[in-house]
Formats: C-alpha cells, sequence, structure tokens
C-alpha cells in the first residue's frame, strides 16, 4: 500500500465567494487524479453537495463527496471532522487528493490545526489553504466596516472586544491562505481589481500568492500540488479570535443566523425574484440560495444570491420520486429578525 501522505487542499472564502463554482471546475479538470470532496456548509439544506454530485465528475463520484452537515467544521473538528477524516482513509481506495470547502462562516485555524492530531498527520498533510474572495464585493466595501461606528458602539459598550464579524472573518480567512484567489473579475474593472488586489495585500500579513480568475476558472494545477504542509506553519496564521483568547476559550459563530424556508410552487419566478432582491437589500440578508419548484418545468430552478445579486438557472430535472418543493436557505448576522425575513419572503408567492 502507498504510505505517502495524502495532499489536502483546504478551499476557504466568505459566503457566497465562488467555492464550489470553483470545485466543480477543478473536477472536471483534474486530468484523472481521484479526489476525496468534504464539504461543509452553513445552513440545514445541502445546496453545495448537491450541486458538486450533480456534475458528474468521473474522478469524484458521488460516493467520494462527504458532506459534513453538523455546524461549521471549525467547531466540530473533534467530532465530526476527524472522524470522518479516519473513515475517508480507511477506504480501500486511497483517493490521490483530498480537497475540503469549507463553510463561508468557518475559521480555517482550526481545521489546518487538527492536520497536527497524531492519527492524521501520519497520513495526510495540508497542501496549501485557498481563499476565494468576491472580488465584486471587496470592491464594494462589503468587509469593510465603518471604524467611527464600531469605534462609537464601543465606547458604549466595553465588553465588544472586536470589530465588525465579517470584516473579522474575512482578514482571518486571508491570513490562512497559501494561494487567494480574487474570484468574480468580470464584475469589477481593471482599477477596481487593482485596488482590490491592493486591499486584500494589506488585509494580512503574510505574502501569500494572489491570483485573479472568472467563475473559479483556475487550472488544477495552479491548485492542487502546492505542497506547502501549512499545519506546520499555522501557529503563524492565528485568527484574531486566538489572538485575543490565548487561554484557548472557544470561538463560536453566534453573529450568524440561518433558516430555511419552504414554499409552494412558484409560477413566475422571474417576478419572485426581483421581489426577493428587495427583501435581501431591507433586510441585510447575507447569502440565500436554495431550489424552486416551478409548475409545468420538468427541471428545478437553483436560486444563488449573493448579497442582491441573484443568479437562476434550471440546473437539473427533478427525480423520479422526488418530493418537488422549493426550499431556501437564508444567512444573515445574528441581528436579522428570522420571523420578519420569513415572512417578507413568504409574502412574496
Ligand atoms: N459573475 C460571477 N458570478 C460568479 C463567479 N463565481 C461564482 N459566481 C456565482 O456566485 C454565486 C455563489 O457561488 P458559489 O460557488 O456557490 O459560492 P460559495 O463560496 O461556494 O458559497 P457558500 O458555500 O454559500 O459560501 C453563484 O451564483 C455563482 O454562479 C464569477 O467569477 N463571476
Amino acid at each position: 500500500m502507498n504510505q505517502e501522505k495524502i495532499p489536502a487542499t483546504v478551499i476557504t472564502g466568505f459566503l457566497g465567494a465562488g467555492k464550489t463554482t470553483m470545485i466543480r471546475n477543478l473536477l472536471q479538470n483534474a486530468g484523472g487524479k481521484k479526489i476525496a470532496l468534504i464539504i461543509n456548509e452553513f445552513g440545514d439544506l445541502g445546496v453545495d453537495g448537491d450541486v458538486l454530485k450533480g456534475c458528474g465528475a468521473e474522478n469524484c463520484t458521488e460516493d467520494d463527496i462527504i458532506e459534513l452537515t453538523n455546524g461549521c467544521i471549525c467547531c466540530t473538528v473533534a467530532d465530526d471532522f476527524i472522524p470522518t477524516m479516519t473513515k475517508l482513509l480507511e477506504r480501500d481506495a486511497r483517493p490521490d487528493h483530498i480537497v475540503i470547502e469549507t463553510s463561508g462562516l468557518a475559521l480555517p485555524q482550526p481545521l489546518v490545526a487538527a492536520f497536527n492530531w497524531p492519527d492524521i498527520r501520519t497520513h495526510v498533510t495540508v497542501d496549501g489553504v485557498i481563499t476565494v474572495v468576491d472580488s465584486a464585493a471587496v470592491a464594494a466595501g462589503r468587509f469593510a466596516d465603518d471604524h467611527d461606528a464600531v469605534e462609537a458602539a464601543r465606547v458604549e459598550d466595553d465588553s465588544l472586544d472586536h470589530e465588525s464579524p465579517i470584516e473579522e472573518l474575512f482578514e482571518d480567512q486571508l491570513t490562512c491562505a497559501d494561494l487567494i484567489v480574487l474570484n468574480k473579475t468580470d464584475l469589477i474593472d481593471v482599477d477596481g481589481l487593482g485596488r482590490v488586489r491592493a486591499e486584500v495585500a494589506s488585509r494580512t500579513a503574510r505574502k501569500p500568492t494572489i491570483i485573479e480568475a472568472k467563475n473559479g476558472d483556475v487550472p488544477a494545477v495552479v491548485l492542487l500540488g502546492l505542497g506547502i504542509g501549512t499545519e506546520d506553519d499555522i501557529v503563524n496564521r492565528k485568527s484574531h479570535h486566538e489572538l485575543e483568547h490565548e487561554d484557548g476559550t472557544p470561538h463560536d459563530h453566534d453573529e450568524f443566523d440561518s433558516f430555511v424556508v419552504e414554499l409552494g410552487p412558484i409560477a413566475d419566478p422571474a417576478a419572485f425574484v426581483d421581489a426577493l432582491k428587495g427583501v435581501i437589500a431591507e433586510h441585510d440578508v447575507l447569502r440565500l440560495k436554495g431550489f424552486v419548484d416551478v409548475p409545468g418545468k420538468p427541471m428545478r430552478l437553483q436560486v444563488q444570491a449573493v448579497g442582491s445579486r441573484i443568479d437562476t438557472y434550471f440546473d437539473r430535472a427533478w427525480a423520479s420520486g422526488e418530493a418537488r418543493a422549493t426550499r431556501l436557505v437564508v444567512i444573515g448576522l445574528h441581528e436579522m429578525d428570522e420571523t420578519i425575513v420569513r415572512k417578507a419572503i413568504e409574502a412574496l408567492v
């Protein structure tokens, strides 16, 4: 049996940056490498797994795609990730490469640190951490906080020990990166992209390689085979939380919430999506995704909203025996009022 360590690539990046899209491309051009995929998603609707299983890549079959659904991978390392990895390594057919997609809200640091656990370390190494960035969102200032407002809030309440949770998470994901992919370059111009590159570089003290991409289209040879062994360097990539709580207090994701909305069939999806934009903007929904049942259509309609930008496409036929339904996962900051947002979305049908 080949006892060389299996390389594992960790793909991280904020909600909607384009991680799943990049992985789908990767699976389709991985040149015969047998890939096992571990996917972790925030919210109780396995959209990413569904999308990736549907891409039909021969080098990564449905059996090779493992979904971790018990919360963010960074919080469930011991209970979920390590046992999953152990089981994967016990398989007769070892993969050539393991790819792990973290949830958009995950801190990559605890996940990478888990590769130093004795049972894992002897069999696997982190080939590299790749952080995908939504360049358009950076250009729109979505990760830049209103520092004056934060300072004012701190004066009111001195228990506030950090900046906006989104900004902090964005920086933590950049700080952990070996390679940063500035994705969605089609949505901004060259000058804007230059500013995004400068801003991203300024938010990490390290100097990872930064490349640009559209629709996550990056050759597999660029993504796989970085050969870094990131677990050996993880102490130099501490998250804000680790720096602020050196006593080891565990972090949580209390700042974010998600819920699933179930609706009946939607006869006019264009009007629905249009109205949905208004709800998303009014209630600061960060991410919304799922599937819509359009009466009379044999295919289901996939809806992907990142901020108020919404993409829709018919992705596959409803399977025989599969209950047709409209199901959407909604993710926002904790202060988002679930009852109000749920009612606002239900009122669109
Ligand atoms: N215009 C444009 N859209 C893109 C690009 N890359 C991805 N998208 C779209 O952005 C949306 C989110 O992409 P995903 O790949 O699902 O993002 P993700 O990072 O996996 O999202 P989460 O898992 O929810 O955090 C989808 O509608 C994609 O089609 C790009 O380069 N340009």
